[in-house]
C-alpha cells in the first residue's frame, strides 16, 4: 500500500506549560496537516514557587530507545526532528538511534539549554551535541545563542556576521543552516538566514516587541519538518516555518507564567 499520509516525528523534551517543547512540536505538525509522532527524552517542570527555574528528569535511555524503535517500526519516517535532548547519555542513545535507518532529512534545533538560562550551559552536553548529533543533521537552526556558540565566534551583532557564523556551522557538517537572529540580532528586524552552500535567504519581519517568546524555536524547527514531510523543499518549507513562527508569535499566548507562549494550533474562542 502507498503510504500517502506525511509523517512527521519528532524526538525531544517535554515542556510542562505547554508552550514549548514536544508540545509546541506536535501542535505544530497538526496545524500543518502532518501525522505528529513523538519520543520523549526529558521531562521540564517549571517551578512557580522558585522563580520558575527549571527541574529537569532525563528519561531513561534504554526507554528513549525502545519509544524509538516503536515509531520507527510502526511509521517508516523519513524526516526527523531533533529538538531537546538534555544529557550526554541521551545523545548517545539518540544518536546511535539515527545512525541505525537511512533519513531523507535530520532537522536539528540544537536547544543547549532552555530560554533565559545559556549562561550555565552544561559543557558535556553541549559537546555532545556537536561531535554526535550535529554530524547527523542535514538542516540545523541555532538561535542566536546557539549560533555563537556551535560556530565558536564571540559575538554576532550584523547580517553579515550571522552569515558567516552560519557558514562555519555549515562546515561542520549540516547541509543546511538556519541561523536565528530573532529578537536578540540588533536592529527592527527578526531576521534568519538560510545558508545552502553559496546560497544565502534572508527572511525578515518586524520584530512583534522585544521580548523572546516561548516555544518559537520549537515551532519553527517543527514546521520546517512538517513541510517537509509533505514534500516541500528546504527553502520553501523554511518560508513557510518563518510564516507560521510570526502569526504565532503574534497570537501568543499569556498565563500565569511570567513569560508568554507562541500559539499555533488552537484557536481563541469568543467569549
Ligand atoms: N518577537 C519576535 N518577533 C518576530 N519574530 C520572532 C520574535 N521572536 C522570535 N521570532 C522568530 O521566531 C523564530 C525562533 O527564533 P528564536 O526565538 O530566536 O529561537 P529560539 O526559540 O530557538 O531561541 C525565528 O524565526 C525568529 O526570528
Ligand atoms: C523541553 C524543552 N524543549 C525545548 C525548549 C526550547 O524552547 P523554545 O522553542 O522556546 O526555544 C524548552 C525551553 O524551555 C524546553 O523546556
Amino acid at each position: 500500500m502507498t503510504q500517502h499520509t506525511p509523517i512527521a516525528y519528532v524526538i525531544a523534551g517535554s515542556e510542562s506549560t505547554g508552550g514549548a517543547g514536544i508540545q509546541a512540536d506536535l501542535r505544530t505538525f497538526q496545524e500543518l496537516g502532518a501525522y505528529g509522532v513523538g519520543t520523549l527524552t526529558c521531562i521540564v517542570s517549571f517551578d512557580p514557587r522558585n522563580g520558575w527555574a527549571h527541574r529537569f528528569v532525563p528519561v531513561d535511555p534504554q526507554v528513549v530507545a525502545d519509544q524509538f524503535e516503536a515509531a520507527v517500526t510502526t511509521h517508516e519516517p523519513s524526516v526527523v526532528k531533533i529538538g531537546m535532548l538534555g544529557t550526554p547519555a541521551t545523545i548517545d542513545v539518540v544518536a546511535a538511534s539515527l545512525r541505525s535507518r537511512p533519513w531523507e532529512h535530520v532537522v536539528l534545533d540544537p536547544v543547549l539549554i532552555c530560554k533565559g538560562q545559556e549562561p550555565g550551559a552544561a559543557l558535556d552536553t553541549d559537546t555532545a551535541l556537536r561531535e554526535q548529533v550535529l554530524p547527523l543533521a542535514t538542516i540545523v537552526t541555532p538561535n542566536l545563542f546557539e549560533t555563537r556558540t556551535l560556530a565558536g565566534v564571540d559575538r554576532i551583532e550584523t547580517l553579515d556576521e550571522l552569515v558567516d557564523a552560519a557558514r562555519r556551522i555549515r562546515d561542520l557538517g549540516p547541509q543546511y543552516v538556519v541561523a536565528k537572529g530573532g529578537v536578540e540580532l540588533p536592529g527592527p528586524d527578526a531576521v534568519d538566514v538560510l545558508v545552502d552552500g553559496d546560497d544565502v535567504h534572508v527572511l525578515r519581519v518586524p520584530k512583534i516587541g522585544e521580548e523572546r517568546v516561548s516555544g518559537a524555536g520549537c515551532t519553527f524547527a517543527a514546521a520546517i519538518t512538517a513541510e517537509i514531510a509533505k514534500g516541500s523543499a528546504v527553502a520553501d518549507a523554511v518560508g513557510v516555518a518563518k510564516d507560521v513562527t510570526t502569526r504565532g508569535v503574534e497570537d501568543r499566548i499569556a498565563s500565569n507564567a511570567p513569560f508568554d507562549a507562541v500559539l499555533v494550533g488552537a484557536r481563541r474562542a469568543s467569549r
